[in-house]
């Protein structure tokens, strides 16, 4: 069944399948007998520098980097029509209490036997379909609410679709972060829909607007891929963004999902810009059970990279993700680190990085958005991680990203979990903001 279909399917109130429970486990905090990172015992971590081995011996040239431009949809025309329908106003009971998640520790997990394709590992991991559309839908509650409730406020405002309604239509969805030109453009095409519909009840206008966002989201997605450019070999993915978007946490989860799915996973802390980063590095790495290859705060990011795929090599590893420190407080300086880093591995993988995975917190409405921006002026970003999805009104920044930047989401943080990240899935993820008003039909 296509999405529109089951979009139709919701909006004729058929009930969805049920899904299973998901079962969300911790992995305690334990040394693998792999590790020889040096780790520090809390959680408090001091700022201070440490006394670490620095292998890396590179001599590089950078040479001037160019700057990917950004692509820009243009903005379609505005035509205003005036439209005078009456509307049935039918308020929907949307309010539903935040459930607040318990994660249990258990003891650590026996690794399983290695899967024969690498690239299935997020897929064919603990979650199976229904448990990630059962997770999205949680995660995606707060979301959801506000989402709905906004819509079913503006309508029980206006008793006419007329040029006033499309108006705040319009600023209830930049204010719910779809972005401003991704607003204009379903406010416009939903007058002239609404009119060819001749819509006139409620139900049937949300419908418009619902239907309308899963169109303007699905276009362009031919060709796109939303998974991530998993190897044979080693696969090398490098971590950008600016401080406290949930990078390290983020890269934590990866790793934990890639190690239990018997993956040789391991983690470089190549933002050495701060000593409290590396540390955040270091206890994510125990708690997936990674090995986190580190340098000196302070020290050249491209040597602990260095040292990291060296390691990965003699390893013969799968995963190698690298935490770089993001500071768009200096454009060129950020642009020539990450060139560096690119470049070191390059000498030993020719065809990496693999992925460039930026990682913005959706919380931050329009600043995820200017930062998704300036990021991918700075270096050619393959792939987004939205974090934090589970806290925000804003889910809209997904619509607006994808639509006027094309870069693919290609993971959600759904929690602070090391279980709560998942792939992207367009439908979950349209099906999980929708819910309500799908249901409320
Ligand atoms: N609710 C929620 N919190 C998250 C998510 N991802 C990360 N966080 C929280 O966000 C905070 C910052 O996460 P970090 O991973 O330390 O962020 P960072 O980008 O590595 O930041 P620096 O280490 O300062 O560079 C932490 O408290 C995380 O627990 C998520 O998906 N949902």
């Amino acid at each position: 069944m296509g999405f529109f279909d089951k979009i139709k399917k919701a909006f004729t109130g058929e009930q969805e399948e049920t899904v299973e429970e998901i079962v969300e486990t911790d992995v305690e905090q334990e040394e693998s007998a792999e590790q020889t990172t040096e780790v520090a015992d809390t959680a408090e971590l001091d700022e201070g520098p440490e006394a670490v081995e620095d292998e890396g011996k590179t001599t590089l040239d950078v040479s001037e980097p160019e700057g990917t431009p950004t692509e820009v949809i243009p903005e379609t025309e505005t035509t205003v029509e005036e439209l005078e329908v009456t509307l049935d106003v039918e308020p929907v009971e949307l309010s539903e209490p935040v459930e607040v998640e318990e994660v249990a520790p258990v003891a650590p997990e026996q690794v399983p036997e290695p899967v024969a394709e690498i690239a299935e590992v997020l897929e064919t991991d603990a979650s199976t379909e229904s448990e990630a559309a059962q997770k999205m839908d949680k995660g995606l509650k707060k979301t959801r609410r506000t989402f709905s409730q906004v819509l079913n406020e503006l309508m029980a405002n206006f008793r006419s679709v007329d040029e006033e309604f499309f108006e705040d239509l319009e600023e209830t969805l930049i204010t719910a972060d779809v972005g401003f030109e991704t607003s204009l453009r379903i406010t416009d095409e939903l007058r002239k829909e609404v009119k060819l519909r001749n819509a006139k009840k409620n139900s049937d206008v949300q419908k418009a607007i619902v239907e309308k966002m899963v169109e303007i989201y699905e276009e362009n997605s031919e060709g796109e891929n939303n998974q991530l450019n998993i190897q044979q070999g080693l696969t090398v993915m490098l971590f950008v963004g600016v401080n406290g978007v949930g990078k390290t946490t983020s890269i934590g989860k990866l790793a934990n999902q890639y190690r239990l799915a018997g993956k040789k996973v391991l983690l470089a802390a190549a933002d050495t810009f701060r000593a409290g980063a590396i540390d955040q590095l270091v206890v994510w790495g125990e708690r997936a059970q990674v090995e986190v290859v580190r340098g000196n705060a302070g020290g050249d990011p491209a040597a602990v990279v260095y040292d990291a795929v060296e390691k990965a090599k003699a390893q013969e590893a799968d995963i190698l993700l690298v935490d770089t420190a993001g500071r768009l407080q200096n454009k060129v300086n950020l642009m020539n680190e990450l060139e560096k880093i690119k470049r070191v591995i390059q000498r030993e993988i020719p065809d990496g990085p693999h992925e460039v995975m930026l990682v913005v917190d959706a919380t931050t409405g329009q600043n995820a958005m200017v930062q998704a921006k300036q990021f991918k002026e700075t270096t050619d970003v393959t792939g987004l991680v939205l974090t934090k999805l589970d806290g925000t009104a804003k889910g809209g920044m997904v619509l607006a990203i994808r639509n006027e930047l094309h870069i693919p989401v290609k993971l959600v943080g759904l929690g602070e979990g090391i279980d709560d990240l998942q792939p992207f899935n367009p439908n979950d993820f349209i099906n999980g903001m929708f819910k309500e008003l799908l249901e409320a039909k």
